[in-house]
């Protein structure tokens, strides 16, 4: 894609943004990205059918008048799904399908993973109940471990096997991750081994959803119906749950988590943020949810890609016995394709459409080549407010529980504007959030420190080196 569209698409993101604010763009627009431009037509992409019918229904006219603004010619915005499968840009979809299937055996898609019909009548409620798709790809089998998420694999494993009768040991299982990096797959594996082992019924849902599953069931009046339903599973597993939005819908989950905690049923969640920076959320989901097991995945090192992208090509063989990648290619993929497994998935489907369309071998060139646009510098580390508190309470010598507390003498009061200071400039938290962060306070009284500091910083050479080194060190 040419340089001049994806600079376009960075400033229309950045506009986006700034009209709608942090929260609503990260909920919706964080996963939407550009698949090109022609003829006055923009081509955007989100992962999932009803982040489509959500932005077409209340941010259609926002997002073509961002475009507008940047580039006048643009007369009309395309929304499509793009297929967690096979994710090239800018190539023509080869027939080779199933790309980079994982497995010999080919276990259909199942619509809900369970084996029972539910005993609900109404057509809204057993749809929401239904379960989100599942891919046959995503189990144990294929989940390749690392340092990064032994953890969460060994949890998951354990939910996965327990009998109806064993105690639940953590409750929720609570995992989070950054995008790509594996959270989906394993809470597929859950619900795939779990209705294997046929004991308890597990049933995966995306919080989108559970979201249009409870909105619906409102709409064909049959709450109650959904409601006894959902509380009738055994393991209730929920996906993406950042993407929980509205009132009613937050306190049906609250109801249900509790119901179903209570009840000694296991309920494993998966997200892009921990429990307690999921702001939307009430303060009493969050700690219920932080009540369990909390585990954090973190980035796939090289040396798991590397593995991740072996198992793929053998896996990819079962159906293209003559697809074969050079270890030295899958280093170079490994070592460059940084980002997260989603873009390791697109590399190699790349080259299995191009070896399959041309008849020619994967070799070093066809791979930089095609893997170019994978290739993108490093992210900046996402700072938590947690971190900003404990390394700047380190920093001046005083506890974390000063900075939180509501001491006002002069050796916390200056750490503590430190702290929100960078909690504002660090992260994308809002002033109201960071205010609860630090101890229930006042926005108004994040904002005064905000504003003290920025007024200091110029002034104060000790206090701007001071907030340097902080920076730095929040960063590396
Ligand atoms: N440890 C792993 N072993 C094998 N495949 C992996 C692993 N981690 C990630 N992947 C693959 O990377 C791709 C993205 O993973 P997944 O969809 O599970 O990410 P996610 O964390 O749910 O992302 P999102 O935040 O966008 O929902 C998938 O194809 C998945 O199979």
């Amino acid at each position: 894609m040419p340089n001049d569209d994806q600079e376009s698409w960075v400033r229309v993101k950045a506009r986006l943004r700034t009209e709608v604010g942090d929260d609503v763009f990260s909920s919706w627009f964080g996963r939407m990205e550009l698949e090109g431009i022609d003829e006055g037509g923009v081509r955007l992409s989100v992962p999932t059918r009803f982040l489509k019918s959500w932005i077409q229904s209340h941010y259609a006219e926002k997002v073509l008048t961002c475009w507008q603004a940047d580039r006048s010619e643009v007369g009309r915005i395309e929304l499509i799904v793009r297929s967690a499968v096979l994710k090239t840009t800018a190539q023509p979809k080869p027939k080779v399908e199933p790309a980079l299937a994982m497995h010999g055996e080919n276990r259909p898609h199942n619509g809900n993973g369970m084996s029972r019909p539910i005993p609900v009548g109404d057509a809204a409620v057993h749809e929401a109940l239904g379960g989100s798709p599942l891919d046959a790809r995503l189990t144990f089998d294929s989940f390749v471990v690392g340092r990064s998420n032994t953890l969460a694999q060994a949890a998951a494993k354990q939910v996965a096997a327990a009998r109806r009768t064993d105690p639940v040991m953590f409750n929720p299982l609570y995992i989070h991750a950054g995008v790509g990096l594996g959270k989906t797959h394993l809470l597929q594996a859950i619900t795939w081994a779990g209705n294997a082992g046929g004991e308890r019924k597990v049933l995966y849902l995306t919080a989108e959803k559970f979201m249009y599953g409870f909105v619906a069931a409102l709409r064909a009046q049959n709450a109650i119906a959904f409601k006894e339903a959902l509380r009738g599973i055994g393991v209730l597993v929920i996906d993406d749950l950042q993407f929980l939005q509205g009132k009613s819908t937050q306190a049906e989950f609250c109801h249900t988590l509790n119901a179903l905690i209570d009840a000694g049923r296991q309920v494993v969640i998966a997200s892009d943020r921990p429990p307690s920076e999921l702001e939307s959320l009430d303060e009493r989901v969050r700690s219920r949810l932080a009540g369990g097991l909390v585990v954090e995945m973190g980035g796939l090192g090289e040396e798991l890609r590397l593995e991740i992208l072996k198992a793929r090509v053998q896996a990819a063989r079962a159906h293209h016995p003559t697809f074969d990648v050079p270890l030295p290619v899958l280093g170079y993929i490994a070592k460059t394709v940084t980002h997260n497994g989603r873009d390791l998935e697109g590399a190699l489907n790349r080259l299995l459409a191009h070896s399959k369309l041309t008849g020619q071998s994967v070799t070093m060139e066809m791979a930089e080549r095609e893997v170019k646009d994978l290739i993108r510098p490093q992210e900046p580390k996402r700072v938590k407010i947690e971190d900003i508190q404990r390394i700047v309470a380190r920093q001046y010598n005083v506890s974390r529980s000063d900075l939180l507390s509501s001491r006002r003498t002069a050796n916390v009061v200056r750490p503590r504007q430190v702290a929100m200071y960078l909690a504002k400039t660090l992260t994308l938290r809002s002033l109201p959030e960071i205010g609860r962060r630090f101890g229930g306070r006042d926005h108004t009284t994040v904002l005064h420190a905000v504003r003290k500091i920025e007024g200091l910083v110029g002034n104060d050479v000790t206090l701007s080196e001071e907030i340097e080194i902080l920076k730095r060190q929040l960063q590396e």
